[in-house]
């Protein structure tokens, strides 16, 4: 069955489909308008497309004909080209012709002017030998007359010069004879000295018989005094009788008490003479004095040995002959340089110790009378230093010995002395105390101070140990050997790299005479005194041995210009030289030990340390000043 519908939804639906009728009409009516512009445009394009392909036909005709021009060019190209090649053909062709008869041409010239030119060269050829031979005759004549001028001046010279010649030999003869005149006042001299040196020698023995001939007296007036006291004492226990009698012995005491005091005043007056005439003999021998000592060769040694000799062995010892290094001369034949030096004293292998200090001992002696000595022992590592200082029949321990054994003796003419000890050693310009505790070896600073108004110098901090028994430098060698191994293990082999230095001063007073004195021993082991080329040292090494080699070289200045008189004295320039300012120079005694190694393998070594002994031993130093406090 049909449902009907509501008539107004119809009438409304209908309304609706009206209107989009009357849209749908106006969308087409503006779809006609646009199609019909459309056709109009694509009219306009098929009239513009008509007149573009009429264009194109014209120009593919234009082309086609260029296309025939161009062809036509080509074609023209090619046959100028081919006229060109046979032109450039033609033209090589007449150019070979040319150059040919050209050469042709020039063959025939050069043919007739060749034989003229010939003949024309040998004439003047022919003329100029002949002028050349003429002026070569002229030359010749020339150089034969010159010849014969300088044959005749040099014959005038050579009578000249022999004249010349026979005059200066002459002279020369006159000075030897001068030369010879002077060397035997000189030896006369010497012998002077010499016997001066032995009247000395004999009075001083004489003294000394005096000296205990009095101390003799003296101790018999005192055992006769003590008898007179002992007689007074009972004689006065005694009764009035004998009084007299007491009053003679009295007297005679007075007397013997009088010859004691006179006894005394003549000991102290010998005494002083004693020590003047000691120093008047160290004088003569001079304020610095160099020994050399050669040690012997070790048992471990298997290098060759070098040729030491010692010429004036038997009489006075004092020549050593270092055989130098060979070395080839201009022929390339090998010869070697004997090297000569003379000191105060040599010494060869065979002599000990106790044969040296004997040499020493009278220094040791002056250090006792108040004068300030030092002793060097210089030379290379190895060569015998330490050995001569430290052995126990060393320098120190002899020198310790005798000065204790000398005081003891002075006791009785009224002398007590005192010895105090200091022993330090200076590596790389440091100083170390050797007799300080182990744990401060390399920590503690120690600062030179010199008290110049005295003369005397301190070092801070040091430990001086009193020395009232021989037996003590041993205990005080002990300890500086073990300080300066404790300072070895923190530096390798560091006893040959640094100086040790010995220091014994020495005060004593005079409780008769009220006289009072103080000298000082110092005895100095020098560092080895390799040269830095030779050492082939690096780092730590290296900065050792520069130290050393300046120190050795300063010790060397400072005893060079105490030798000039006046000038400065470089003193400060080492921590060794500034140590001892005041025991080296005028008022000191020095003596300097070169010692030598008489291995082939340290010749170089050897030389170089003989060289440097022997400009000491040219030095001539000023008097010596004795340290005392009361003038006599
Ligand atoms: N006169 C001598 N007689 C016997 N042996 C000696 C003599 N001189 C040195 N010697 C020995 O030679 C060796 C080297 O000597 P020493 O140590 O004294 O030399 P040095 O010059 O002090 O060396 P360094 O510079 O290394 O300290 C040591 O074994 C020592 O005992």
């Amino acid at each position: 069955m049909i449902a009907w519908e509501d008539p107004s939804a119809v009438h409304k639906r209908l309304e609706s489909m009206e209107e989009l009728m009357k849209n749908f009409h106006s969308q087409m009516e503006g779809t006609t308008f646009e199609k019909k512009g459309m056709s109009e445009v694509l009219e306009l394009y098929k009239t513009k497309v008509v007149e573009l392909d009429a264009e194109r036909h014209k120009l593919n005709r234009t082309i086609d004909s260029l296309q025939q021009d161009l062809e036509k060019a080509g074609d023209q190209t090619i046959a100028v080209q081919m006229v060109a090649d046979k032109a450039r053909r033609d033209h090589e062709i007449d150019m070979d012709d040319a150059e040919r008869s050209h050469r042709h041409n020039l063959e025939d010239i050069r043919m007739s002017n060749e034989e003229s030119l010939r003949s024309e060269a040998r004439e003047k050829i022919d003329t100029l030998i002949r002028e050349y031979k003429i002026k070569i005759d002229d030359l010749e004549r020339e150089l034969r007359r010159e010849l014969d001028e300088e044959r005749s001046r040099r014959l005038h010279e050579v009578a000249d010069l022999t004249a010349q010649r026979d005059a200066q030999l002459q002279n020369v003869a006159a000075d030897i004879g001068k030369k010879e005149r002077e060397a035997s006042t000189v030896r006369d001299e010497l012998r002077q000295v010499e016997a001066n040196l032995e009247r000395e020698k004999s009075f001083r023995a004489s003294v000394e018989s005096k000296l205990s001939e009095a101390s003799a007296n003296t101790l018999e007036l005192e055992a006769a005094n003590r008898a007179l006291q002992a007689r007074i004492t009972y004689l006065e226990s005694s009764d009035q009788e004998r009084s007299q009698a007491f009053a003679d012995l009295h007297r005679r005491t007075q007397e013997a008490i009088d010859k004691a005091t006179a006894a005394n005043d003549k000991l102290r007056i010998e005494e002083t003479l004693r020590r003047k005439l000691h120093n008047q003999v160290q004088e003569l021998k001079g304020n610095i004095r160099v020994f050399a000592r050669v040690r012997p060769a070790l048992g471990s040694e298997e290098d060759e040995a070098a040729t030491i000799t010692f010429p004036d062995e038997a009489e006075e010892s004092k020549e050593i002959v270092v055989k130098g290094p060979e070395v080839k001369n201009a022929l390339g034949v090998s010869k070697s340089q004997p090297h000569p030096y003379s000191f105060d004293r040599v010494f060869g292998p065979a002599s000990d110790n106790s044969e040296i200090f004997e040499e020493i001992s009278q220094l040791v002696q002056s250090a006792l009378d108040g004068y300030n000595v030092c002793i060097f022992c210089y030379g290379q590592t190895g060569s015998g230093k330490t050995f001569t200082m430290s052995a126990p029949d060393g320098m120190i321990p002899l020198a310790v010995r005798q000065i204790y054994e000398t005081a003891k003796g002075l006791e009785e003419k009224g002398w007590t002395y005192r010895m105090e000890g200091t022993f330090v050693e200076i590596y790389n310009e440091e100083l170390m105390d050797l007799l300080g505790k182990s744990e401060d070896i390399g920590k503690k600073k120690h600062e030179i101070r010199h008290d110049t108004e005295n003369k005397k110098i301190s070092i801070t901090g040091v430990q001086k140990v009193e020395l009232d028994s021989p037996d003590r430098v041993q205990d005080m060698l002990k300890k500086a050997a073990k300080n300066r191994t404790v300072a070895q293990t923190a530096a390798n082999e560091r006893s040959s790299r640094s100086h040790s230095v010995f220091i014994l001063t020495l005060i004593g007073e005079n409780s008769i005479t009220g006289d009072k004195s103080e000298g000082t021993l110092n005895l100095v082991d020098l560092a080895g005194s390799e040269r830095l080329a030779h050492s082939q040292a690096e780092g730590q090494r290296l900065l050792e041995t520069k130290a050393i080699n300046k120190s050795l070289a300063c010790l060397g200045d400072v005893i060079a210009s105490l030798g000039k008189e006046g000038g400065h004295v470089p003193y400060r320039n080492s921590k060794l030289t500034h140590l001892l300012q005041y025991s080296l120079g005028g008022n000191s005694k020095t003596l300097m030990f070169v010692m030598i190694s008489p291995l082939q393998a340290h010749l170089a070594e050897t030389i170089t340390s003989l060289k440097f002994a022997h400009k000491v031993h040219n030095t001539h130093i000023g008097t010596a000043k004795r340290h005392n406090k009361v003038a006599h």
